[in-house]
């Protein structure tokens, strides 16, 4: 077992035994005074205002590095809000988790602060915002190109999200539910590296693998549209329920839409859903690539988290649409190449600009039946 699964697995003995009690393994994680806080945010000056959420308000922050007076992180800082009922569970949940796991793909949690009242978590900041606001708001982004993310991007998106979800369903000895898997809780690093955050709704399951459920007797909750149909009807919780959010993820980087506009857009039984792919995407993806791409999304979707595949096998049919992408580009680069060298000396186009990718083969029937189903859960 790795360092890090061992630590977790010591955590959750240990919060076995205290069942109530606020354990915080504090090797792992920095605690910060609320006067390094007020320094950071200027006492939550209002020029650093983020963006607030359900249970705070996130400010940028300047924070001096433990151990190194001299080096300074830029970081996010999220404010719990006193009256959120939630926000107290949430906020523990959130550190007890974050600070024992480490993944690439997973938002670093850096610190936190509890006094006065007041509850804090520090994590490193990512520059590049959320994938919802790239995928459906690209003019909230601040100083960028607003030109879409490339389908490659995308792809390679998708696969990062799906590595962090699977490593916390399989990765270490309790399997974590993160329940509020979404285009809005995906963050984007400077490299657009995406990184898993929210875990304030987070669950620890049995051991993993075991592909037992965890039983919830709390209220529903999760993300609008992003809610798992069967855990709805049952109010049983399983890993297969962010498999079904993660698909969620999915249609909406192809459609670049927000499944809420997706629903509003539903055709009448038996009709084909209009402009079902970003107008943007069209001619750029390579047709074996997006039938894979269809068929994941189409299978985490199913009504059952029986029929849906587990997140590991989500992540290698990801990998293998990637390499069915860049194959096909390599074939396409490589005839472009041997056509302008025959005609001019001109130097190759880029991709986007060359022949377009047709999809006469494709058949959108499953993917638009799905999809109807689909926005009648919501
Ligand atoms: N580490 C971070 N770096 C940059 N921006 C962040 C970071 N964490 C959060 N944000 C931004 O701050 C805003 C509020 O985030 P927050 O996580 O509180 O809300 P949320 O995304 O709605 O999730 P939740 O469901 O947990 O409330 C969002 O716009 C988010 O993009």
């Amino acid at each position: 077992m790795g360092r890090t699964a061992q630590s977790v697995s010591r955590f959750f003995s240990r919060r076995k035994k205290k069942q109530n009690d606020w354990a915080f393994p504090e090797e792992l994680c920095r605690r910060f005074t609320l006067a390094e806080i007020s320094a950071a945010t200027q006492c939550f000056d209002q020029t650093l205002f983020i963006g607030k959420g359900a249970f705070g308000t996130v400010y940028k922050g300047r924070i001096k590095v433990d151990g190194d007076e001299d080096r300074i992180d830029v970081v996010a800082i999220k404010r719990f809000s006193e009256d959120s009922i939630q926000g107290m569970p949430a906020f523990r949940a959130e550190v007890q988790l974050l600070c024992q796991l480490r993944h690439h793909n997973l938002i670093p949690l850096i610190g936190f602060c509890e006094a006065n009242g007041e509850r804090i978590i520090v994590y490193d900041y990512m520059p590049n915002g959320k994938l919802s606001d790239y995928l459906f708001h690209p003019s909230n982004i601040k100083n960028k190109d607003p030109f879409p993310l490339t389908w490659k991007q995308r792809l390679k998106i998708c696969i990062g999200v799906a590595r962090a979800i699977h490593y916390l369903h399989a990765g270490v000895k309790h399997a974590i539910i993160n329940r509020n898997v979404s285009c809005h809780s995906i963050l984007l690093d400077h490299n657009l590296v995406p990184k898993l955050s929210s875990f304030g709704l987070s669950k620890m399951g049995p051991p993993a693998l075991s592909n037992a459920l965890i039983k919830m007797n709390s209220n529903l909750t999760g993300t609008f549209g992003y809610v798992d149909p069967e855990y709805l009807d049952s109010g049983n919780v399983t890993e297969k329920s962010d498999v079904y959010s993660f698909g969620v993820v999915l249609l909406e980087v192809l459609c670049a839409k927000s499944i809420l506009i997706l629903s509003n857009e539903r055709p009448d039984s038996g009709e084909i859903f209009p402009d079902l792919i970003d107008p943007f995407l069209k001619g750029k993806v390579a047709p074996d690539c997006l039938k894979k791409f269809m068929n994941i999304t189409v299978r985490c979707l199913r009504r059952t988290g029986a029929e849906r595949p587990t997140m590991g096998e989500v992540q290698v049919e990801l990998e293998c649409a990637l390499e069915l992408q860049e194959s096909a580009d390599a074939v396409k680069q490589l005839k472009e190449l041997g056509t302008s060298a025959s005609t001019s000396l001109a130097p190759p186009l880029p991709a986007h600009d060359m022949e377009d990718y047709t999809y006469e083969n494709i058949s959108f029937s499953e993917i638009n039946e799905t999809f109807c189903i689909l926005v009648r859960f919501i």
